[in-house]
């Protein structure tokens, strides 16, 4: 068998190349159950970029202690969440429904669109076949995450490039910088945060943002992500005309007995009752889509929890999702790139 996995394009490429463009998300498992949690799950915790410790440490504890319980927990979690109608995860459905508005925002000037999963399906590699079967050799790749991490942006583009590897003939290859302060990035969110205040019946004293948490260890190390957190929430309350105070940055998804980026999301929002703070917005600017995190972790128990703790009003902003912002975003990243082909 040979070592490439690839046969040539069926379609010949035009002359002066052809770019597509590949949007790369997370991943998520393919059903509630506990087999499908554990798989996606194992994939995932199995990264070397999201668990750093050793295989031969980590391996025997994600295989006994973790694998055995959290499929089920998480998976109850997934079915709270869960589109029937789709029979798919949110994450899923809204990764697709960007890829879609995106493909019809470029499809008169002849660039297809595929996406990929970084954990399950589809994989990168094939969206990747996808668009190498449509004669693409020049990808931008655009990993959907606004705020650099190594556990995100990294391995997104190493699975991309593990692809790559084993093809006979490479296409080349622009992966998309993180997008935190973005202009178009910030006008989505300011509108999706203006959308949702136009129909409530008070006003919020806090717009809480609320962004995936990360071990602060890799902070320490290097990871840019933090930094970048700030870049975002500094931007959108400028947007907003809003003073920081007024939005404050919290972590939330802590996995793990290590330290993680503070404030944790959850006991800051369960003490602003206390402070006399009882009306509140959340804000996730780090998650493109709705997700397990933002609406089962968000919109449900850390909004019962302030809910306990004395608070009166809670105001979820819904991510970007498939709104028209987030296709005018994606197409503003994509046309910005391509350009980087056109020589
Ligand atoms: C050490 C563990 C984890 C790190 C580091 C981590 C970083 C990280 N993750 C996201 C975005 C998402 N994570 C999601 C789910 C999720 N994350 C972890 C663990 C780490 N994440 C787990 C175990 C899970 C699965 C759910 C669960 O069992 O609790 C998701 C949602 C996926 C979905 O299908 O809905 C997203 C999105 C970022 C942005 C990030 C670092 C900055
Ligand atoms: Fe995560
Ligand atoms: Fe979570």
């Amino acid at each position: 068998m040979s070592y490439f996995t690839y046969t040539p394009p069926r379609t010949p490429v035009p002359l002066g190349g052809r770019v597509g463009v590949l949007l790369v998300n997370l991943g998520t498992p393919d059903d509630t159950g506990y087999f499908s949690v554990r798989r996606y799950l194992k994939e995932f915790l199995s990264d070397r970029r999201v668990i750093e410790a050793h295989p031969l440490i980590w391996q025997p504890i994600l295989n006994t202690l973790v694998l055995a319980r959290r499929p089920f927990a998480s998976g109850a979690n997934y079915a709270r969440i869960w589109d029937k109608e789709e029979n798919a995860s949110p994450l899923r459905v809204f990764t697709r429904k960007q890829a879609e508005g995106l493909a019809e925002r470029l499809a008169p000037d002849g660039i297809p669109v595929a996406w990929g999963m970084r954990y399950g399906q589809p994989s990168v590699k094939q969206a990747l076949t996808e668009l190498m079967d449509q004669g693409c050799d020049r990808i931008v790749s655009i990993p959907l995450y606004p705020q650099y991490s190594a556990t995100t942006t990294a391995t997104a583009n190493d699975q991309l490039f593990r692809a790559l590897m084993r093809l006979r003939r490479q296409p080349s290859v622009l992966t998309v910088p993180s997008f935190p302060d973005h202009p178009q990035f910030i006008e989505a969110l300011a509108a999706s945060v203006r959308r949702v205040y136009d129909t409530l019946s008070f006003k919020p004293q806090r717009l809480v943002a609320s962004y995936h948490g990360l071990p602060k260890e890799f902070v320490e190390k290097g990871d840019s992500y933090r930094d970048e957190c700030v870049r975002t929430t500094k931007a959108l309350a400028t947007a907003l005309g809003m003073s920081e105070e007024e939005v404050p940055l919290t972590f939330q998804s802590r996995f793990g007995p290590m330290e993680w980026l503070q404030p944790y999301t959850a006991p800051y929002i369960s003490a602003l009752p206390k402070q006399g703070i009882t009306k509140i917005a959340v804000i996730m600017p780090g998650f493109m889509a709705d997700c397990i995190e933002t609406l089962d972790e968000i919109g449900r128990e850390v909004r019962e929890e302030f809910m306990e703790a004395g608070g009166e009003e809670f105001a979820f902003v819904p991510c970007l999702n498939d709104a028209p912002e987030a296709v005018t975003l994606l197409e503003a990243l994509s046309r910005q790139a391509i350009k980087g082909f056109q020589f």
